[in-house]
């Protein structure tokens, strides 16, 4: 579902922020990318979302190779990807369903059929009732869960998000938590970045940690070489929901 294979990434002439990175995500999987602070988590999910270009290297999306997409397949990595960065970029001076309806103005689809699936995806997050209202009369929890109902309303394979609970408190944090696992459960693969290595735990199947320092990749056995530590670590508690039991 996700491949990166020897991936390299600077921005400019700078060093390397990510160097030698090799992973695989499979379907189903619910991720969470650790680190500190600069260790280049934001860079990664960036990377996934062919928001940036890696510097060298493979990834492979959703079965496309990223660093050959044509410019007419961008669009469908796009909507194969469903994106929440850490600014959620929302539109506050429309409503929230406006919000919503944003990613498929572009996908054809008749108004109906539009709005049809905007309520949907606001029904999923538990936001029905303030589909009129502007966004900044929603609380932070609310505001996130809107961003993921206009992450998700083009129903993309893959779920990325960076830090979604950051400013949150821990009910608040683990209502948001539960929207992605309940995503995740119907099979969208989810990588998420966050510093909050507990609440995580209970929802991730792996964890990926980046180290700016050295390069490992425990899971793979590999010596350290480049960069980055990146240690691959299975959450037993957390089984894969695809082909799993829940
Ligand atoms: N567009 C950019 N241009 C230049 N440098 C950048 C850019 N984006 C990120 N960086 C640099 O890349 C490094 C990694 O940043 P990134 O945001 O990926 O880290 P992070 O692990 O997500 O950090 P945080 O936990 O603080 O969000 C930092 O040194 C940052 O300054």
């Amino acid at each position: 579902m996700i491949e990166f294979q020897h991936v390299f990434k600077s921005y400019g002439q700078g060093r390397s922020i990510l160097a030698d990175i090799s992973f695989k995500v499979s379907a189903g999987e619910f991720v969470y990318v650790a680190g500190p602070s600069g260790a280049g988590k934001s860079t990664l999910l960036k990377l996934i979302g062919g928001l940036e270009p890696a510097s060298r290297g493979s990834i492979q999306v959703n079965g496309q190779r990223l660093e050959n997409l044509s410019p007419r397949a961008r669009p469908y990595l796009r909507r194969a990807v469903g994106v929440i960065l850490q600014d959620t970029h929302l539109l506050y001076d429309r409503s929230v369903m406006d919000n919503v309806l944003l990613p498929l103005a572009v996908t054809g689809l008749a108004s109906g059929v539009s709005r049809a699936r905007a309520r949907a995806a606001l029904e999923k997050v538990g936001l029905s009732a303030k589909e009129n209202a502007p966004p900044i009369e929603l609380s932070g929890g609310e505001q996130q869960r809107l961003a993921i109902a206009r992450a998700i309303v083009n129903r993309p394979a893959i779920l990325i998000a960076d830090e979604p609970t950051a400013s949150l408190d821990r009910e608040t944090a683990r209502r948001i938590m539960a929207v992605f696992k309940d995503f995740n459960r119907v099979g969208v693969t989810t990588v998420i970045a966050s510093h909050d290595d507990e609440l995580m735990a209970e929802y991730a199947t792996r964890a990926f940690k980046i180290d700016p320092g050295r390069f490992a990749d425990s899971a793979e056995r590999r010596a350290p070489t480049h960069n980055n530590i990146v240690t691959n670590q299975i959450l037993a508690r957390n089984e894969p929901s695809l082909g799993g039991s829940s």
